[in-house]
């Protein structure tokens, strides 16, 4: 077998002699970018290009490999080219291991200077201070809706949404040994015991559940004491040195998280993206219909549309409304200055490139 390998292994090598030399060149351009940026302190971080690239590439793709790992080798080389430029610094609901982690590393790659943050709050707080060049929250889960607390947060934070990340969430039941013999309680995130609750009452009813303030701080109480079990990611379990006793436990196999990329950048227009708005009308009949009158007239299509109360204790709602296209262009700016007219609140909390 080994006669068969060796010239494979040596065309391999040739081969990667010449993706280590293309790479550098690559490097030694974003370098010169780095420059062009620092002469007007231009952002380091370009969103809608980075997405560009990485359409391009899957689009351009002639195989054997898939698209999507197509994508994830080039986000590394442009997280690797961009640490050239600067390395960007990102605030995220912490301790290592957490989703929102993962959510960073999908939209920035690995070459970032992560701030790890013990709440959204702290996430808004160290993005608006300028600790951090961005923020990663989460908005919203496919099984469980909204994370309110950061949909209050974005009505006042002056940060705009640069751009979106979705993952996939899987969620494994883990312990230090690796079975669930002497455990007495079951700690996660109240999101992932809501995600997996159907299959806790089934498999685990007489154990107690405890919500704590994230997964991974879960799993760093399951590495601590034999007697806690983690629901969390795997990655979290791998950090801190858990089994799987279960893998996969979220009622829904399709479980998504929508995270967004909060920041002062203004993200341009990448041919793909989507607006995000809050806004408000007089309690009044027919008023949301009013309000929204523009949007078909005008031919902008609505995404997604939820109502937050405004806390005035007069059944006033704040609406969280997603469309499709970016403020630059012509048919959303006139939709959205119509829609301002009609509106008692409006914010734009920013337009950027649609997730992959
Ligand atoms: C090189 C640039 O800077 C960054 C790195 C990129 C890359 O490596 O392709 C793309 C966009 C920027 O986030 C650029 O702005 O073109």
């Amino acid at each position: 077998m080994d006669n068969k390998l060796k010239p494979l292994r040596e065309q391999i090598d040739a081969i990667d002699a010449q993706i280590l030399d293309l790479l550098n060149r690559r490097a030694r351009v974003a370098e010169e970018v780095g420059h062009v940026k620092a002469e007007t302190n231009a952002p380091v971080f370009r969103p809608e290009r980075e997405a560009q690239v990485l359409r391009g590439v899957a689009e351009r793709n002639p195989g054997p490999l898939n698209g999507s790992d197509v994508q994830t080798i080039f986000r590394e080389i442009m997280s690797a080219c961009r640490a050239l430029e600067r390395r960007v610094s990102v605030a995220y609901l912490g301790p290592a291991g957490t989703f929102s982690e993962q959510a960073v590393y999908q939209q920035f790659g690995h070459a970032v200077a992560g701030e790890l943050c013990v709440s959204i709050d702290e996430v808004f707080r160290a993005t608006e201070a300028g600790t951090a060049d961005f923020g990663v929250v989460p908005i919203e889960n496919s099984t469980e809706g909204t994370i309110n607390r950061t949909l209050d947060l974005l009505l006042q934070t002056s940060l705009a949404i640069s751009g979106e990340i979705s993952i996939p969430i899987h969620h494994s039941l883990m312990t230090k040994g690796g079975s669930m013999a002497g455990i007495t309680r079951i700690c996660a995130h109240s999101q992932a015991l809501a995600q997996c609750q159907a299959w806790l009452n089934q498999h685990f009813p007489q154990i107690d559940r405890q919500a704590v303030a994230s997964n991974g701080e879960a799993a760093r109480m399951a590495s601590d004491d034999p007697t806690v079990a983690a629901i969390a990611g795997e990655i979290a379990g791998e950090k801190y040195g858990l089994q799987v006793v279960h893998a996969h436990i979220q009622d829904d196999p399709h479980n998504r998280t929508r995270f967004a990329v909060i920041g002062r950048l203004q993200t341009a227009p990448s041919g793909r993206d989507q607006t995000s708005l809050v806004l408000s009308v007089p309690n009044q009949p027919g008023a949301v219909h009013r309000m929204l009158a523009p949007l078909a007239a005008h031919g902008v299509s609505m995404t997604r549309f939820e109502s937050r109360p405004a806390r005035t204790g007069a059944w006033e709602y704040y609406f969280y409304v997603d469309i499709e296209g970016h403020l630059q262009e012509e048919k959303v700016a006139c939709a959205l200055d119509e829609l301002k007219r009609n509106a008692a609140f409006f914010k734009v909390l920013g337009s950027y490139p649609l997730a992959l």
